[in-house]
């Protein structure tokens, strides 16, 4: 799609099937979209695909219509569940299952390669997992293929979607969500201690409050958490892939980014939450990995207005407009040697924000849908990653170099890395 809008500009209309989409490609016009109090951009295009998968069920917030049920809901989630206050709550889970991956490849027999993004995919579902549940689940494997079945497809190139008016193709098979998760209340029995709030428990909480202009219900909740669930897994996995990649990739930052963390961390034992505050540079390591591997590469909006002018373009209402993340953020335009992996543009904290402002540099999305998970997901990733690189010194399978590294990209709503890392992680003692 970036060539094709190389060739035929920022704001670029493309009929597939009996879709028309319009696909925006610079910052430019970015901002002509989302800035200022246009609000005509604002919902994410439903479909048949999606009514299907979302029949029966209470809508959440994700593929909430704009208006006042989502933002309501938005309200919530914002306040109650993923403000920086709620995110540090979750702290002690993020450094238990920190320690718990530490532990794992600490274990690991000397020689032996470890998949590394096997290991971050269970780090970041865990993690999630407890934040949201409370627990562990103890079919989490079987859970996590139901996520998948439920969620892998994309609105804009189903078939049905793209065919929206054929019976027949509406037929086609469609896997469920009947299956959905234990029960909470269960677990909370045994286990009501004095354990930290889990989201389920705060929105629970919330139901009985009189302020709320938005029935909790139980399916609501339901549809909130699962959709928190679906939205921070695959976004914060891909990250932490990429991130690690390109660090083997390049051993000049991974020098730089360890040097860092153990100067800042001295001769801690553990890695806590606290000692990251000066990581400057393995901050801008983690913006640099979401400018050039942007987890959520496109995202899709429908026109809600009739009078919608872009660019001096009438977009009729009803038009899908997809925003592409990648190629904004790859764009020469705006960046220098733009498919070069180089953290240093970010070394000035305050150089781009992700928070929507800075319009060439929106890997969490702009307008009011931009992303409510970025405190979540940054707590996350950087004690991930602060662990990996303070405790371990990481080698490439023997003969294979530093720029062989298969670094392919697989293509859809999201830009996953093909292949699997697989490295050998060398224990690093402080002297
Ligand atoms: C690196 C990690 C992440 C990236 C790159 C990312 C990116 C995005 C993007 C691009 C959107 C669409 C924004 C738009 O339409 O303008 C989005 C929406 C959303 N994200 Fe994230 N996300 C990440 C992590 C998370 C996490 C950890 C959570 C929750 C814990 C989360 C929750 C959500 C929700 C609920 C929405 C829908 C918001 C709405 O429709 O109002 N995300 N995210």
């Amino acid at each position: 799609m970036r060539n094709l809008s190389q060739q035929y500009g920022p704001l670029m209309m493309l009929r597939i099937c009996e879709r028309v989409i319009f696909v925006v490609s610079s910052a430019e016009v970015v901002r002509e979209v989302f800035k200022g109090n246009n609000t005509a951009f604002e919902q994410r295009p439903s479909s048949p695909a999606l009514d299907e998968l979302h029949s029966g069920h209470a809508i959440g917030v994700v593929m909430a219509p704009y208006g006042e049920q989502w933002r309501q809901l938005r309200r919530i989630i914002v306040t109650h569940v993923l403000s920086t206050r709620c995110v540090q709550s979750y702290r002690r889970i993020r450094e238990d299952e920190a320690d718990h991956l530490v532990s794992v490849l600490a274990s690991s027999p000397p020689g032996q390669l470890v998949n590394v993004s096997a290991l971050i995919t269970d780090f970041v579902a865990d993690s999630a997992i407890r934040s949201i549940f409370g627990d562990k689940l103890p079919d989490r494997d079987e859970f996590l293929k139901m996520m998948e079945h439920a969620t892998e497809f994309s609105t804009i190139f189903d078939l049905r979607d793209l065919f929206p008016s054929s019976r027949l193709v509406r037929m086609l098979p469609r896997s469920g969500k009947d299956k959905i998760f234990q029960s909470h209340a269960d677990r909370k029995e045994v286990n009501d201690g004095d354990r930290e709030k889990d989201m389920i428990d705060v929105l629970l909480g919330l139901q009985k409050e009189a302020s709320m202009r938005v029935s909790l219900t139980p399916e609501v909740i339901k549809s909130v958490v699962m959709d928190i669930f679906t939205a921070a897994i695959d976004t914060q996995t891909i990250c932490l892939q990429w991130t690690m990649a390109e660090l083997v990739a390049n051993p000049r930052v991974m020098k730089k980014a360890q040097e860092e963390i153990r100067r800042v961390l001295g001769r801690k034992e553990r890695v806590i939450e606290e000692s990251l505050r000066d990581l400057h540079y393995l901050r801008a390591v983690i913006k640099e990995t979401l400018r050039l591997h942007p987890p959520a590469a496109l995202f899709p909006r429908v026109c809600l207005h009739d009078d919608q002018k872009i660019q001096g373009f009438h977009v009729p209402r009803g038009t899908i407009l997809v925003t592409n993340i990648w190629a904004i953020c790859r764009d020469p335009k705006y960046w220098t040697d733009p498919d070069t992996f180089i953290p240093e543009r970010f070394e000035d904290e305050c150089a781009f924000d992700f928070k929507g402002s800075d319009f060439e540099y929106i890997p969490f999305g702009a307008g009011r849908r931009i992303c409510p998970g970025i405190t979540f997901a940054q707590a996350t990733i950087e004690i991930v990653l602060a662990n990996l690189l303070y405790h371990f010194d990481w080698e490439l399978p023997h003969g294979v170099k530093s720029e062989e590294i298969d670094m392919t990209e697989v293509f859809g709503l999201s830009v996953k890395k093909k292949a699997d890392l697989l490295l050998h992680p060398i224990p690093w003692i402080p002297e």
